[in-house]
């Protein structure tokens, strides 16, 4: 029933038509149907007085059914509103900037591209809000109508909201907590960070277009939802010249393909003894756009639960960031391969972060200057002095450190919608007071409830939960470090050779280590998971602060140096409650019919 749900599903991922819609929601129906029965069994027995701790964990992470507990014609509705938004946002299209003929540009690759490179601010400001009109701007009833199915959901599987209903995968009362803690931790660096980018992007643009005590302008990151910096490393590094992590010219001139990168990551994998990928999942994958077809371009990794299948969708580029995507869904599939002989309901992450920290944390590997000049694609004279080091760590943290605000609102947003404390009618102005103050940036035009901002972005549209990713950029560190000690890369009592440098390629030890914690799927707590690779049982901010340690005593005096206020004024919300009558309304006003004398038939 896994097979046949993964199999409907990748099928509507790989070519969007309404045959293929149509076919997925009815698996979908079948698939519910069968969960219903098997849940009605699980609950009949009486299993929290077990005491056999396995045979009751099975029990516990069975007993949720989850929106299968819904009525057919509802479960119908929602999963017609979400697929809805995933087609909007995965087919949206929006006409070029310099040649306003062209109108087929899409997320990946042309816009994503133009966020990347373009250095026009109103070509970034054009492309900006016509994403945001074009994705989201057509998406917000269809969410209204998803959160109050999805609430429904929750509340028959005992939850109080779809929030509730998610934070179940971390298995911890204190998890909200936790992570403001760890955001409190992390803020400060965050803080000088953004400060340092605010004064190279004023000195680009100007005081007028990027104001000195102001959030910046969100268009201006080098990424759509400004996430990720790393794509203005040129516009901000310290030292120009000295060195870059961006291999992506070298890459274009040796030649890499899309199937090359793979083959890397996988040798990448293997060197350290761990599990090859099976002939089905070479002959499974799609890793280039299709030609001719729409598809759900967004990246993504599939388990297809029969222990053989297993794939990796993806419009792979050839460029650095996209060497990176390719090791991060690799992970996934590691993963999938190390748990893939547990029963089923054990066939996770200890929690969802653990799935999202395999890749990134070898991928903390294989940017290293000294990976990079082992497999050829820097040369060996690069530098590796001081000012070298500060180059790598700020390109590193443009990725790692932004995202950190980004990643807390992106669910502290959905947790306030699903609770209640945020209506439909604030959804947008909510969104942006969050941004501003988490991330210090501001729409770069007026928004109003008529715009829904969130949508344009792919987890909220497909309804994927996010702060996952949060727990992974925290604890890809720790698994980073632990790895790295094994392997003898790195001595926390002698740290002769700097965190940032270790490369852990070929060691097995290393290897066996993070094998062993993956091969344990969510079998145990993930406190137990944590333990068997780092010796901690909680996520700590530490080894990421240890990690950047040089880069934030720079940040500090170069701000200083700079003369650069660290923080920003709210300085009013660019978001107002009610439209002007006069908007540009995303949903054209409805033409009214001419008056005259009825002509003949219904008009
Ligand atoms: C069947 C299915 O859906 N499978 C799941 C996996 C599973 O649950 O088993 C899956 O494939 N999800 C897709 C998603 C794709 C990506 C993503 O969305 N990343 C976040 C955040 C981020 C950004 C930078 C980074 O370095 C790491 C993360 C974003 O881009 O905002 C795209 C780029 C990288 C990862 C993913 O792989 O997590
Ligand atoms: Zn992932």
């Amino acid at each position: 029933m896994c097979y046949k749900s993964n199999i409907a599903e990748w099928q509507f991922a790989s070519d969007i038509t309404d045959e293929n819609e149509r076919l997925k929601l009815e698996q979908s129906l079948v698939a519910a149907r069968f969960e219903k029965e098997a849940w009605k069994n699980i609950t009949s027995f009486n299993w929290q007085p077990f005491t056999d701790p396995d045979l009751k964990r099975k029990f516990k992470l069975l007993s949720v059914l989850g929106p299968s507990a819904l009525p057919e014609d509802k479960l119908t509705q929602y999963r017609k509103s979400i697929d809805a938004m995933e087609k909007i946002y995965s087919t949206a299209k929006i006409c070029s900037f310099a040649n306003p003929g062209d109108c087929g540009m899409n997320l990946d690759p042309e816009i994503t591209e133009k966020m990347s490179k373009s250095r026009n601010f109103d070509e970034l400001k054009h492309v900006w809000q016509q994403w945001h009109e074009q994705s989201g701007g057509k998406m917000r009833h269809h969410y209204e109508k998803f959160v109050q199915l999805s609430n429904e959901a929750a509340q028959m599987n005992n939850f109080s909201d779809t929030g509730a209903y998610w934070l179940r995968n971390y298995e911890s009362d204190t998890f909200k907590e936790d992570i403001e803690g760890l955001w409190q931790t992390i803020k400060p660096f965050y803080l000088q960070l953004h400060a340092y980018v605010r004064a190279k992007l004023r000195a680009h643009y100007g005081e007028d277009k990027v104001p000195k005590d102001q959030p910046i302008p969100a268009h201006l990151l080098g990424n759509m939802w400004a996430q990720s910096w790393g794509n203005i490393d040129d516009l901000v590094t310290p030292y120009p010249g000295k060195s870059s992590i961006d291999v992506t010219p070298e890459m274009l001139k040796q030649g890499y393909t899309p199937k090359k990168m793979f083959e890397m990551s996988e040798e990448f994998f293997t060197s350290m003894g761990l599990l090859p990928t099976p002939p089905e999942f070479w002959s499974g994958s799609i890793i280039e756009k299709l030609v001719g077809k729409e598809m759900v371009c967004h990246a993504s990794a599939w388990d297809f639960c029969n222990g053989k299948d297993f794939r990796i969708k993806q419009c792979t580029k050839v460029n650095m960031e996209d060497f990176i995507v390719v090791h991060h869904e690799m992970g996934h599939i590691q993963y999938f391969l190390q748990y893939k002989n547990l029963p089923l309901v054990y066939r996770e992450g200890a929690n969802s972060g653990f799935h999202e920290a395999v890749g990134d944390s070898l991928a903390l590997s294989v940017q290293t200057t000294k990976h990079l000049k082992e497999i050829g694609l820097l040369d060996k004279s690069t530098p590796t002095d001081h000012e070298a080091t500060i180059n790598y760590l700020l390109a590193t943290a443009l990725d790692k450190i932004a995202f950190f605000p980004f990643a807390y609102i992106m669910d502290k947003w959905r947790w306030d919608v699903f609770d209640g404390s945020v209506t439909s009618a604030d959804y947008n102005c909510h969104w942006w007071k969050l941004r501003e103050e988490y991330q210090g940036i501001r729409s770069p035009v007026t928004r109003s409830e008529v715009d829904f901002d969130p949508g344009a972005k792919y987890h909220i549209a497909a309804n994927v939960e996010y702060i996952r990713y949060f727990v992974s950029f925290v604890i890809q560190f720790q698994f980073y470090k632990s790895l790295c000690v094994t392997a003898g890369q790195y001595d926390p009592h002698n740290p002769s050779q700097p965190l940032h440098e270790c490369d852990f390629y070929r060691n097995k030890e290393a290897g066996a280590k993070l094998g062993a914690m993956l091969a344990m799927g969510s079998s145990r707590p993930w406190p137990e998971a944590m333990r068997a690779v780092t010796g901690q049982d909680r996520m700590d901010a530490n080894a990421f602060r240890e990690y950047f340690k040089p880069l934030e005593v720079w940040l500090i005096a170069k701000n200083k140096e700079l003369g650069e206020p660290v923080g920003w004024n709210s300085g009013g919300l660019n978001c107002q409650k009610n439209p002007p009558p006069t908007s540009t309304t995303q949903h054209p006003p409805p033409v009214t019919q001419p008056v005259g004398p009825k002509s003949g038939g219904p008009t």
